[in-house]
């Protein structure tokens, strides 16, 4: 028996929500670009969850019940209210949230399909209000009830900042939640999928994803990379400061990916997007920084932005605190984890993989008075 090193390479499981076939990522057979150009984030969640894009009367539907479902227990609000808010982050507080849903969904533990279907409208409809909700609530702030004529996307910065947003930051936050939607069998879905494969229920599948999505290595590192943009400064310190974190073998946040060997095909959205925005709000320099530290990593390393690069310098535009890149990465996600979870629902058997033992043999136990 011998081991993958975090499993590289290795097929776990067969899946028809996305695929990556030489560097082209697709929802259900449909390319990213098109997507990414055309839809709504609502379509996209319909697709990754029911297989196809929905016609006129699907589509009213659906977003009417993703709005209708946005209320969140009072319970949850107030547990917030008491968190201590310089030291509870917005993920750890989101991670909690979810899992504290459960206990006011009577079908939290429903496992018949029509209640799982409930159940994800709910979810992905609450984890906005969640986000949104603890944003204002560590600022002193009450949490704002959604306007049902905006989409999800404008309903997103509208209940956020208390004020309708303009249609150049809908058009780039709805961008970027396509974007974000799936991506195979990325960490945290694959912890989603180990988790609900036990037939455990779906606030469990969706919260241990939020656990694994929260780490540098994942979805983490988009606010990290806004982190080191602000250390470098101006575009004059790319260079020095990139050297630095190279000689001392830092990981570099927002490069490299275990499975694209060309590029993420996100990435030149996001950056144009950022090019956009950062020319929008007169602070080009977050994206000339950026240029220049993709232009020094590629010439030293060999390595390319993923999607959590350029999505710093695209939230930070949208006048987002940088500590919600991770949490706003679920709110999207959040629809890649369902269609998953559903599917492995739909076809489950148990995941578990074996370990190949290196520990040490034949020990014999010495009581502890002699140890
Ligand atoms: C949404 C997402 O999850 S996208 C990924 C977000 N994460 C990040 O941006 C964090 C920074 N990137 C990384 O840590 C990695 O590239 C990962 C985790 C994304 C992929 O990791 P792996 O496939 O395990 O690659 P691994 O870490 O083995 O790297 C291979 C080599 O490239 C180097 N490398 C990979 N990424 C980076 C990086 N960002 N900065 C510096 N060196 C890197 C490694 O040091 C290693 O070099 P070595 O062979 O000389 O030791
Ligand atoms: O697929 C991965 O390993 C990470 C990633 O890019 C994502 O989850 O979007």
């Amino acid at each position: 028996m011998s081991s993958t090193r975090g499993l590289e390479g290795v097929v776990a499981t067969t899946s028809s929500v996305s695929s990556i076939v030489d560097d082209v990522l697709k929802y259900q057979g449909y390319h990213i670009d098109d997507l990414t150009e055309h839809a709504s984030f609502e379509e996209v969640i319909y697709l990754l969850w029911y297989g196809e894009l929905p016609n006129k009367e699907e589509y009213n539907n659906f977003r009417q019940s993703l709005m209708d479902n946005m209320s969140v227990p009072d319970e949850v609000f107030d547990y917030m209210k008491q968190y201590s808010v310089d030291k509870v982050r917005p993920m750890a507080a989101l991670r909690t949230a979810v899992s504290q849903l459960s206990l006011y969904d009577s079908e939290a533990d429903d496992m018949s399909e029509e209640a799982n279907q409930r159940k994800a409208v709910r979810l992905q409809s609450q984890i906005l209000s969640l986000v949104t909700g603890f944003a204002r609530i560590r600022k002193g702030k009450d949490p704002i009830k959604p306007d049902p004529a905006l989409s999800f996307s404008a309903n997103f910065m509208y209940m956020l900042n208390g004020e309708e947003p303009d249609e150049t930051s809908i058009k780039a936050f709805n961008k970027a939640m396509i974007l974000h939607a799936d991506h195979e069998l990325n960490a945290s879905t694959f912890t989603a999928r180990v988790c609900v494969a036990t037939l455990s229920d779906m606030y469990s599948g969706v919260t241990a994803a939020i656990g694994a999505l929260k780490g540098p290595l994942h979805g983490g590192a988009n606010e990290r990379v806004m982190e080191m943009l602000t250390e470098i400064g101006t575009p004059e310190n790319v260079d020095s400061h990139v050297q630095k974190l190279l000689d001392n073998k830092e990981k570099i946040m927002g490069f490299g990916h275990r499975v694209y060997k060309t590029g993420d095909p996100r990435a030149k959205h996001l950056r144009e997007m950022s090019r956009q925005l950062t020319e929008v709000t007169g602070e080009s320099k977050w994206y000339d920084m950026s240029m220049k530290v993709e232009e020094k990593i590629e010439n030293e390393k060999g390595l390319l932005p993923n999607v959590d690069f350029f999505s710093a310098s695209v939230y930070h535009s949208l006048g987002i605190d940088h500590d919600l890149f991770t949490p706003i990465f679920a709110v999207s996600r959040t629809s890649g984890w369902i269609a998953h979870i559903l599917e492995q629902y739909e076809n489950n058997r148990l995941i578990r993989p074996r370990a190949e033992y290196v520990g040490p043999e034949n020990k014999k136990y010495v009581s502890l008075e002699e140890r």
